[in-house]
């Protein structure tokens, strides 16, 4: 698998000692796979034990999250934080709460911000957390006593100069509220401890739109420079409805695109005529209700059950912004015979490595995961910043500054896989680029010993 007998030897000792954790043992054999020329270039990191020590998390706590239901009864769920590393700043990555949580999910999406974090250019380290508590049918109540609960174990392990948590699925502004109103109940601070905060408590404006019209922004500048192309014109297909999903769509449109396509666990919608962002909305923001509810308002729109499925609608443009692993194989090679043009990754890890791969090498440009959703927390990066100043930024500063943030990943990446001598493969470039940053800082901090 590994040219390299390092690489080899670091790949085979983390299958061991994480042997049933293959979503995380995917993201590293991911990363591990793109270093093969560092490694032969950089001696140094094998004599320091850089490798080994990069795809281990400097801590991962877990814990008990027992809460009461609206009916009185104890309900106890599991609670993690992965501290994966702290290298260039503290730790900062998003809280997912949804049923397939667990170490294996966490500490992948923990790797994966690492270096993620070191491409936006902020000094932010990589950290992930979040708990198997569906949020799916909960009342509000039951939603604010879980945050409560979770950030009663939660709080003594993060701080604004330790670990700022942040959203991420099942987690956005209402318990964002939440967690942050417990988190000073308890300590007596008001600090950015958290961001996705309201705009009234210290949260950034553009926030909520940071993670989707980043993909936009990084999608767009690799179509204009790879391309000479952009989204005007382009049919566009866009896996999920949640907050990554949605504002993909906004800027997409906003750039000319016609979106045709979006989902939820479900099962996916089809407007020939293009989406209606405003209905989406309104059912997902507002009512908190299901994607099949959109032929309410658009009768002449379809629904097909099952979320595959959308990657056979045809497109130009595909973005999975839903979860890890919606897009396998068999969808690669539909939206390949379709015409495919580029796919930018809004979720982490939407595409399977083997979808990677196929994609690839038909020759489909591909932004991955660590650059194209890596505006939000950018973002957050910046709603840390506004904190620390004491000041608010207004809409249209944030947005340059993620604008010029995007566009500075892709060129970074573009660079980095031109040096590895695989030019404008940029999954080797992101993960080489995000690499070398924490790489060099842990080379400057030294090893215990
Ligand atoms: N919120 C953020 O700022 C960031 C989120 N991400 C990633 O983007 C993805 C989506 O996150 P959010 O939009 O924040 O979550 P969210 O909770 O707002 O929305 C998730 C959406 O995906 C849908 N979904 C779940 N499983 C699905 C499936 N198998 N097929 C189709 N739809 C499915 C849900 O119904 C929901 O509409 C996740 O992978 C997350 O880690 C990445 C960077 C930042
Ligand atoms: O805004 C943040 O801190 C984290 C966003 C996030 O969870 C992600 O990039 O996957």
């Amino acid at each position: 698998m590994f040219k390299n007998a390092y690489l080899e030897k670091v790949y085979g000792e983390v299958a061991v000692r994480s042997a049933g954790e293959p979503e995380f043992l995917q993201a590293v054999r991911e990363v591990l796979e793109s270093l093969e020329t560092v490694v032969e270039r950089r001696p140094e990191l094998e004599k320091w034990g850089i490798l080994e020590r990069i795809c281990e998390p400097e801590r991962f706590v877990q814990f008990r999250v027992s809460w009461v239901d609206d009916a009185g009864r104890v309900q106890v769920n599991r609670g993690y934080r992965c501290q994966f590393n702290s290298a260039i700043g503290p730790y900062k990555g998003g809280l997912r709460l949804h049923p397939s949580v667990n170490a294996s999910v966490i500490k992948f999406l923990g790797f994966e911000q690492t270096f993620k974090n070191s491409l936006t250019g902020l000094p932010m380290g990589g950290g992930k957390g979040g708990s198997d508590f569906d949020p799916k049918g909960k009342s509000d109540m039951e939603i604010m006593r879980f945050c409560q609960s979770f950030m009663t174990e939660l709080y003594r392990h993060i701080g604004q100069f330790t670990d700022v948590p942040a959203g991420d699925i099942g987690v956005g502004a209402r318990e964002i509220g939440y967690l942050f109103g417990q988190y000073k109940r308890i300590t007596g601070e008001y600090s950015g401890v958290l961001t996705g905060k309201g705009l009234s408590y210290g949260g950034s404006l553009a926030r909520t739109q940071a993670t989707g019209y980043g993909l936009c922004y990084l999608v767009q500048e690799m179509l204009s420079c790879m391309k000479g192309d952009g989204f005007a014109g382009k049919t566009t297909v866009i896996s999920g409805s949640g907050n990554v999903a949605v504002y993909a769509c906004e800027k997409a449109q906003s750039l000319g695109a016609k979106v045709v396509a979006m989902s939820d666990s479900n099962g996916y919608i089809y407007d020939p005529d293009g989406i209606r962002l405003d209905v989406v909305k309104q059912i997902k923001e507002v009512r908190r209700g299901r994607i099949r509810e959109y032929l309410e308002e658009v009768p002449g729109a379809q629904y097909h059950e099952g979320c595959r499925g959308i990657w056979t609608v045809p497109c130009d443009i595909a973005l999975p912004c839903a979860t890890q692993n919606e897009l396998d194989e068999e969808s690669a090679a539909a939206l390949i015979a379709n015409g495919v043009m580029a796919v930018g990754e809004g979720a982490n890890m939407p595409c399977t490595l083997e979808a990677t791969r196929a994609l690839q090498a038909a020759g489909v440009l591909f932004a991955p995961a660590k650059a194209a959703n890596a505006g939000g927390v950018a973002t957050s990066g910046l709603e840390m910043s506004q904190n620390s100043l004491r000041l608010s930024w207004t809409f249209e500063e944030v947005d340059a500054r993620l604008k010029e943030i995007m566009t500075g990943i892709f060129h970074n990446a573009y660079d980095a896989s031109r040096e590895c001598g695989c030019e404008g493969n940029l999954v080797v470039g992101a993960n080489v680029a995000g690499f070398l940053k924490v790489a060099d800082a842990m080379l400057a901090q030294g090893v215990a010993y």
